[in-house]
């Protein structure tokens, strides 16, 4: 079973988010105060969870990112995970986090089954990793990933949203620890959200690349089974690489093979499209064979592309990246 959208393109990637809530606050994605969060009884159980990921896996999905909010804060998780990665047909059980319960979670999610993680971190300055997430530790982040090397995680990508000026200076230290680590280091440009003025902060891809190869020798790698949104790139002689993720400017909605699910039980089938379908009165409905034709309608009618050049207000007034797992 494959689910091949209206543009051609093939869906078989699931973003699911278990939680809105979160144990940061970065800037970029939640406001300072006054995030509305999903009252419990709006997120789905963990058993409704599991019924959409097995009808969305028996429709093609192959491959299922957990995420957040911070997926690690979710009670019950690690049970949860074990469950998802039994699910026959699933080949890739991975997730993002921002890494600062893997002290303690790591060991639990590789036996788990959880094969691969993103994590996220923007600064590798303890002052501005706080001021970024608005109190994180670094100390936390940097000891969590350490703890999911040592539990046999396959080298991590690790997402750095760039902002001017707040931590776009660190962009060399960045390329200097791939030199040393074989992370793949991924600049991401700062996406819009109702947290600030997003305009001043997104570093296109392109600068950055240029400002890197001002000062490095670098060469671009051919997209790999696991390159994802980014290409590419290493510094001569560095363990790890560079990814640059152009969210904003770049163009790979083309060969896009995702589709979104909240913790609310939103499906969208882009990032950026409104507020998507709401898949609970199927599921308390109780009949997953509806449950799984919705999805490949969701997919149907899958936007090219998010198309924001054209809008006259963005973001939509439902759009909170921690609410949708980024
Ligand atoms: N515009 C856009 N941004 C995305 C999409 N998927 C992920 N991102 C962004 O890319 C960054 C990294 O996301 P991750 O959660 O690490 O996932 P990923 O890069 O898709 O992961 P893999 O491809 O599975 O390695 C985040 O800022 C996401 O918000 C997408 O489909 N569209
Ligand atoms: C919403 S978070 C959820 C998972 C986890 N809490 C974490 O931070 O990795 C998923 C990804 O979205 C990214 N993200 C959030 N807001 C963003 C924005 N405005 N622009 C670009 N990326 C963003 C984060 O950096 C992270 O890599
Ligand atoms: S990016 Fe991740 S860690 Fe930061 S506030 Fe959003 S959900 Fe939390
Ligand atoms: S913006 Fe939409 S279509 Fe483009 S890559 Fe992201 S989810 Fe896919």
């Amino acid at each position: 079973m494959s689910l091949i959208d209206s543009y051609g393109r093939r869906i078989n990637y699931l973003r699911l988010s278990v939680t809105d809530r979160c144990n940061l606050r970065c800037r970029y994605c939640m406001p300072a105060k006054g995030a509305q969060m999903l009252p419990h009884h709006e997120i789905l159980s963990f058993e409704d969870l599991l019924r959409v990921a097995e009808q969305a896996v028996a429709a093609g999905i192959r491959k299922i990112r957990v995420t957040g909010g911070e997926p690690l804060v979710r009670r019950g998780i690690l049970p949860f995970l074990a469950r998802l990665g039994r699910l026959p047909g699933l080949q890739e059980l991975v997730l993002t986090t921002n890494g600062i319960l893997l002290g303690e979670m790591a060991r639990g999610l590789k036996d788990a089954g959880v094969q691969r993680l993103n994590i996220s971190l923007d600064s590798l300055k303890p002052e501005t990793f706080s001021r970024i997430t608005r109190g994180g530790k670094l100390s936390d982040a940097l000891s969590g990933i350490e703890a999911a090397e040592k539990a046999g995680f396959p080298p991590h990508k690790i997402n750095v949203v760039l902002m001017r000026g707040v931590n776009d200076g660190e962009i060399m230290d960045f390329v200097e620890l791939t030199r040393e680590r074989p992370y793949n280091v991924r600049f991401i440009e700062y996406m819009p959200t109702h947290s600030g003025n997003w305009r001043a902060f997104s570093i296109p891809g392109s600068e950055v690349l240029e400002r890197i190869a001002e000062r490095y020798l670098i060469e671009k790698l051919a997209p790999g089974e696991h390159s994802g949104p980014a290409s590419n790139f290493r510094v001569r002689g560095a363990q790890g690489s560079l990814g640059i993720i152009s969210a904003m400017t770049g163009h790979f909605c083309g060969s896009c093979n995702r589709l979104r699910v909240t913790a609310a039980g939103m499906a969208r089938g882009c990032l950026f499209s409104g507020d998507g379908v709401d898949l609970r009165p199927l599921l308390a409905a109780g009949d997953d064979t509806l449950l799984r034709q919705e999805i490949r309608n969701i997919v149907q009618a899958k936007p090219a592309g998010h198309e924001m050049k054209g809008r006259a207000a963005f973001p939509p007034a439902s759009f909170h990246m921690s609410g949708i797992g980024g």
